[in-house]
């Protein structure tokens, strides 16, 4: 803090509740706030992480300095012996997309999930210490989101007990993994396996792609980065690959095998494993992509938050002060449910990673019943969390006025790297078109004898649900989290049920789903919002301790629900869930419930524990000293570095001379 001064230290006194409690409820336990803060610091500290001047270096310097960030952070990592947990925390605050995610994140949980006990025992000692570094090559030019319509085959050769790689087009040379460019020496590569002519989907092969000595790729093998992406610095750090095979051939024990089996003659043996289970390694990312949902927003709107209390415009009485921006119930009403989302999305991945790990442990023992959940879980939260993430990313960049479009703000260059979660590990569209078959399929089954299970359980009340009228006769009633439950529950549910009447009309049932596929969406949202809703409201039935923290937890969740209440009232009052007059009532009891949330607004974003350099925003400094670091950041500006600029004589003089004669 500069010269111990804090602009917000009035804010922060308004605060009702003990805000060191709360930072132990956003971190997940007192043991994961103490990692995440000692490994906050610990970065923030070392000059080797700094990242002031990453959206104006050029991108080879930027690589580089990418790849010194990793080295030195995987020295760290070993000279502190480092656990997983704190490596990944180190990671999470180093805050710079490198090859190293897809190398933890994709690679070894690649060769984890779908390798065989024996392929494990094989590659992950070498992938763990980092002797090869390993990508998730399956996105091809040609296809991504539809990944049995990818074209590299992967032809079994019994002549010499090899698969033969090939890219047999164009549109067949993978595209988009990251880490390929320019590092990894190997890939899990998804390919089309055939063997005696006959076709078997899609599997993952393990493929070695650059030579261990030198780093040259390996005969057959055409590699590179495929250019810039969005923005300046952001998602520019990883080197995003092309890679074509022409006829690479690797043994036979590199397909991973723990799904189907291709024996020394060449006959494909499936295992009791499920198909779907080559998916895993999507389904895994998916469910951390929803826990990093709550990261990215809630670092958006800490920006906003201090800086809208520092801000001032208009509103001056007799020469006093103007009014801070954050007193505008505007400002209040687009920035306060975003404030809630951030918490709600961190309460839904946390139940996110438990189910996960459950779902994990069943499939350790054979048990697959509970795949389905988990997919349309991941499937159907990773859309819901990111687009709303990225939608209120900017959000909060247009809530900071002009100054946040600076890049000194930390937003443009936040949006720009958060963006294409929106995208990768699948769209958001097509996953949503998974959970919209799921749910059908549900409905479809509603009558069997058949009870839904896990989120889907509220359709077992499907009678009860479509008979349903709402009984809030005034707004505090909206504060009743059992009315709350069942109005988006009758929402959901018959929503999802107008879709599948809707679809039993037509003769060809894919014909019809493509036909209500934008309904089908909708209804998607309306039973992921309830997912969240209702795990938020599961958090308040927890002990939480600390003065005024369950409080506070409560306003945030009824923000959040009344929030959602407000924005989709056309799909409650279109379902006859609740009237014009209760949608009105939610709306009221809204904005009482915003002025709860402003005199704690400060101490709720501090509760992140994120420290500047995290943020790495002039706007949302700690200290809200913004206005002397924003003049001071302007003229470190490399185009500041001369009074006159490069090119005044070569361009700029010549058409001021220009000027003068045309006058004369
Ligand atoms: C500089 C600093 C460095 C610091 C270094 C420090 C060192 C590091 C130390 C530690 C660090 C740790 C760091 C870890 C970081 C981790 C971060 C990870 C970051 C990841 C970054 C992401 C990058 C992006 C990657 C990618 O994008 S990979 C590619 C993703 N691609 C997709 O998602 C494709 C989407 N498409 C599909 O998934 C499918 O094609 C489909 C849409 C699902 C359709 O598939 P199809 O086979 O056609 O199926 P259907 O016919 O529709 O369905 C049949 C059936 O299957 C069911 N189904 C479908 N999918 C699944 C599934 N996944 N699971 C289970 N079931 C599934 C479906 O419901 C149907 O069921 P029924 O038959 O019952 O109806
Ligand atoms: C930054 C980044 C990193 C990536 N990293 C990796 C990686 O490491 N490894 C890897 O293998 N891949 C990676 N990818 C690729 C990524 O997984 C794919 O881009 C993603 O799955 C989307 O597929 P697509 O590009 O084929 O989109 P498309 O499917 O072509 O989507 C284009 C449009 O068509 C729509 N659409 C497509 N199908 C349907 C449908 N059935 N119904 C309705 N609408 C539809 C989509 O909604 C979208 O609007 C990465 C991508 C990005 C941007």
């Amino acid at each position: 803090m500069e010269g111990g001064v804090d602009y917000l230290a009035d804010e922060r006194k308004k605060a009702e509740f003990d805000v060191q409690q709360m930072k132990i409820v956003w971190a997940g336990s007192h043991h994961t706030f103490e990692i995440s803060d000692r490994i906050s610091k610990l970065v923030a500290n070392d000059p080797a992480f700094s990242k002031d001047e990453r959206t104006m270096l050029p991108r080879k310097e930027l690589f580089k300095n990418t790849l010194r960030k990793a080295s030195y952070a995987w020295k760290r990592i070993n000279d502190l012996h480092l656990s997983e947990e704190e490596a990944s925390q180190l990671r999470f605050y180093v805050d710079e997309p490198a090859f190293t995610d897809l190398h933890w994140g994709m690679f070894i949980p690649a060769i984890k999930g779908q390798g065989t006990d024996e392929q494990q025992k094989k590659w992950l000692p070498l992938a763990y210490k980092m002797q090869i570094i390993g990508c998730y090559a399956q996105t091809e030019l040609g296809h991504g989101s539809n990944v049995q319509g990818l074209e590299t085959t992967a032809t079994f050769d019994p002549q010499t007990d090899e698969f033969v790689i090939h890219s047999p087009t164009l549109t067949s040379s993978k595209w988009w993994p990251g880490g390929l460019g320019k590092v990894s020496t190997h890939g899990v590569v998804y390919a089309r396996l055939i063997t005696d002519g006959q076709e078997h989907g899609i599997h993952g092969f393990i493929v070695q792609l650059r030579r261990l000595e030198d780093h040259r790729p390996l005969p057959g093998i055409i590699i590179g980065d495929i250019g810039m992406k969005f923005g300046n610095g952001a998602y520019n750090t990883m080197d995003n690959g092309v890679l074509r095979f022409d006829h690479v051939r690797i043994p036979r024990d590199q397909m991973l095998m723990r799904v189907s089996q291709v024996t020394r003659d060449g006959k494909v043996v499936q295992s009791d494993v499920p198909r779907q289970l080559v998916y895993g390694t999507m389904v895994y990312v998916r469910q951390t992509i929803v826990q990093d949902a709550s990261c990215a927003l809630s670092r958006a709107v800490c920006i906003a938050t201090r800086y809208s209390a520092v801000r001032r415009q208009f509103g001056s009485h007799n020469g006093g002060p103007e009014t801070q921006v954050i007193d505008y119930k505007t400002q209040q009403s687009r920035l306060f449910p975003l404030l809630a989302s951030a918490y709600a999305f961190r309460f839904v991945g946390e139940w996110l990673k438990w189910l996960y790990t459950d779902v994990t442990q069943r499939l350790q023992a054979n048990d697959f019943s509970t795949l389905p959940e988990a997919h349309a879980c991941t499937a159907g939260l990773k859309s819901l969390t990111t687009s709303v993430t990225a939608d209120g990313i900017e959000e909060c960049r247009k809530l900071c006025g002009g100054h946040g479009y600076l890049c000194t703000s930390g937003l443009p260059e936040l949006f720009a790297v958060y963006v294409p979660a929106c995208t990768y590990e699948g769209d958001n569209i097509v996953l949503m078109l998974q959970v919209a078959r799921i749910l059908m399929k549900t409905v479809s089954q509603l009558g069997s004898g058949k009870l839904p299970v896990g989120t889907m359980a509220y359709m077992g009340r499907i009678e009860h649900l479509l008979q349903y009228r709402c009984n809030v006769q005034k707004a505090e009633d909206w504060l009743n989290p059992a009315i709350v439950l069942e109005a988006f529950e009758a929402r959901a549910a018959r929503m999802s049920v107008s879709c599948a009447k809707k679809l039993s009309k037509f003769a060809n049932p894919e014909e019809g789903f493509a036909e209500l596929s934008a309904d089908l969406v909708e209804a998607v949202v309306a039973h992921c919002q309830l997912i969240v809703v209702s795990k938020f409201i599961e958090k308040l039935q927890q002990d939480i301790p600390g003065k005024g923290v369950k409080q506070q937890l409560k306003v945030l969740c009824g923000v959040y629900y009344l929030f959602l209440l407000h924005k989709h009232q056309g799909d409650f009052l279109a379902t006859s869930c609740v009237t014009p007059k209760q949608a009105s009532l939610a709306n009221d009891q809204l904005r009482v419930l915003y002025s709860q949330v402003r005199p704690n607004a400060i101490a709720l974003v501090d509760a992140f524990n994120y420290t500047d350099h995290f943020l790495g925003s002039i706007l949302g400094r700690y200290d809200g000293n913004v206005y002397p670091k924003l003049y001071e950041a302007a003229w470190k500006d490399p185009l500041n570095d001369s009074v006159v600029p490069d090119g005044y004589h070569q361009y700029i003089r010549p058409l001021l001379k220009q000027q003068r004669s045309a006058k004369l």
